[in-house]
């Protein structure tokens, strides 16, 4: 009984498996058919590369000799540079190709075969088009596109690439040899750095020059000026907005510059003015090395290396509760200090020939050279814009002359004029802003089309004196003063930049 059970059962499988097998010639022989009539050519190849069978539109347009059978050939000899076994080794499609065959540019597509066991068994070879020309324009205008967008990559790339090394932050002096060693063991090590110093002193370019040396270099250098940012927009612009975060957030994630530099180094300048209600969530991805970009509820991780800079008295302001405290101990693992320029007179000289250098670059020409006596008209200055107000001040002598050498003459006046209190009337009156009012480096008398100051000069002197009482009646707070002058903070901190003047010690010095 049981035996003639088993051979009924037998006997309904075998029946059941011929059924499949004739169902599954049937979709074979219906696909073939399909294929032949839809597509402008079409050819089948088995695991072996062999050709199985080809469409007669396929074959016209190969130019093949319609009585020579191309079934049981390698591929290659019927479609030269045929690209069907590759899909067959790989197993995945090429769903659209440019692909050339008799000097035409043909639209195909090749797709693998897979049998019950998901075993490639073959492929199949379809030209979906063969009058690219009439393409064209599409296609050249996709292509035109993926230019711009390879450019626009490469320079988003450039712009987040390190700009300084090292060698590039001139100084000579003791001070600034131990800062450069202190910086490269630093580069070496992971860790946070919080660089200390007067505005000028060169905090980003040694940020640069640190993301350079250490091992994140191929990654991106994200800077982020917290100053400049005004207060409302800064969250968004660190952290990143979720889809439909807010009303005109739009419906598609936007990074954060913390994300942005994933891989890399975050430069947060002017740190000091993060305002408090962000400085807990800054902590938060110090700490967890995440970030919860606005509006979501979930947290991405973030590889960066952070490097901090303030020109404040970030210990002060802790006192005062204007910093978070925990916040502050995070960044200051290693903080490296940046000496201003007035503690370092012998490096004026070589700082000047480099920017001289940098400007007869940027302008066309030789390089000026400063006299002897120029020089240490310079050493006598304070510079409480640094670098920046050097740069600044061999800019303007250059322009004030055509000679090769700028002489202490050319620089008296400059440095009159930026000097803290000065006004619009204080350098014809007072200090000659040409000739200089100091009476040792002075050259001659000057006649009266000399003591004329150019309307430029004048306008600028005249704005770095409204900034500089700005400052002194809000005791230093740049928010204050910005709103005294009727300006935005971002605007303010620019023409804080562009004047070399910084902030935190408003009025005269030295
Ligand atoms: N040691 C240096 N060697 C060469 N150039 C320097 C040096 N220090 C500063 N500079 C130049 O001076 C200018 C100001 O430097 P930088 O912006 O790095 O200063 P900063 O301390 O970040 O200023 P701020 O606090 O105002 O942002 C830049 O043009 C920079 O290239």
């Amino acid at each position: 009984m049981e035996r003639l059970i088993d051979s009924v059962a037998a006997r309904r499988r075998r029946a059941a498996a011929a059924r499949e097998a004739g169902l599954r010639d049937r979709v074979a022989r219906a696909a073939v058919e399909l294929f032949d009539q839809l597509y402008e050519g079409a050819v089948l190849i088995d695991a072996a590369g062999t050709v199985l069978w080809m469409n007669d539109k396929y074959r016209a347009i190969l130019g093949w000799n319609g009585m020579d059978p191309v079934e049981g050939r390698p591929v290659e000899d019927i479609i030269p540079n045929s690209r069907l076994r590759e899909v067959v080794a790989s197993g995945r499609a090429d769903l659209i190709d440019i692909f050339e065959v008799e000097g035409r540019q043909l639209v195909v597509s090749r797709i693998p075969l897979k049998d019950e066991d998901g075993r490639v068994s073959g492929a199949v070879g379809m030209i979906l088009y063969d009058r690219v020309q009439s393409l064209k324009p599409l296609v050249d205008k996709f292509q035109g596109m993926q230019r711009d967008l390879e450019t626009a990559r490469r320079q988003l790339a450039d712009a987040r690439r390190a700009k300084y090394g090292f060698s590039q932050f001139i100084g000579n002096s003791e001070a600034v040899r131990l800062l450069k060693r202190q910086a490269r063991r630093a580069a070496e090590r992971d860790i946070t750095v919080l660089l200390l110093g007067e505005t000028g002193t060169g905090k980003e370019m040694l940020a640069h020059a640190l993301h350079a040396a250490s091992e994140r270099q191929a990654g991106p250098m994200v800077r982020v000026n917290t100053a400049a940012i005004p207060e409302n927009l800064l969250e968004a612009e660190l952290f990143g907005v979720a889809p439909g975060a807010y009303t005109g957030a739009g419906n598609k994630p936007r990074d954060g510059k913390i994300r942005l530099a994933h891989g890399g180094t975050l430069f947060l300048d002017e740190i000091g003015d993060m305002p408090l209600s962000l400085q807990s969530k800054l902590l938060r991805v110090l700490q967890e090395r995440e970030v919860e970009p606005l509006g979501s509820n979930r947290v991405i991780p973030v590889d960066v290396r952070v490097i901090a800079a303030t020109s404040r008295d970030l210990g002060r302001m802790v006192e005062d509760g204007r910093f978070r405290a925990d916040l502050y101990y995070r960044l200051n693992v290693l903080p490296l200090r940046l000496p201003p320029l007035r503690e370092r007179l012998d490096d004026i000289e070589p700082l000047a020939d480099a920017l001289l250098e940098r400007l007869a670059i940027e302008q066309g020409g030789r390089p000026r050279r400063l006299t002897d006596r120029a020089v240490a008209r310079l050493q006598r200055h304070d510079w409480p814009g640094n670098v920046r107000e050097l740069a600044n001040l061999l800019e303007r002598a250059a322009l004030l002359t055509d000679e090769a050498e700028i002489d202490a003459g050319h620089l008296d006046g400059l440095i009159a004029a930026g000097q803290p209190g000065t006004t619009v009337a204080d350098p014809v009156v007072g200090a000659d802003p040409v000739m200089g009012a100091d009476p040792v480096a002075t050259d001659g008398p000057a006649s009266a089309a000399e003591t004329v100051e150019p309307l430029r000069e004048a306008l600028a002197a005249a704005e770095r004196d409204a900034i500089r009482r700005a400052l002194a009646a809000a005791g230093g707070v740049k928010t204050q003063a910005a709103k005294l002058l009727g300006i935005s903070r971002a605007q303010f901190y620019e023409k804080l930049a562009t004047h070399g003047i910084e902030a935190g010690l408003p009025g005269p010095r030295g």
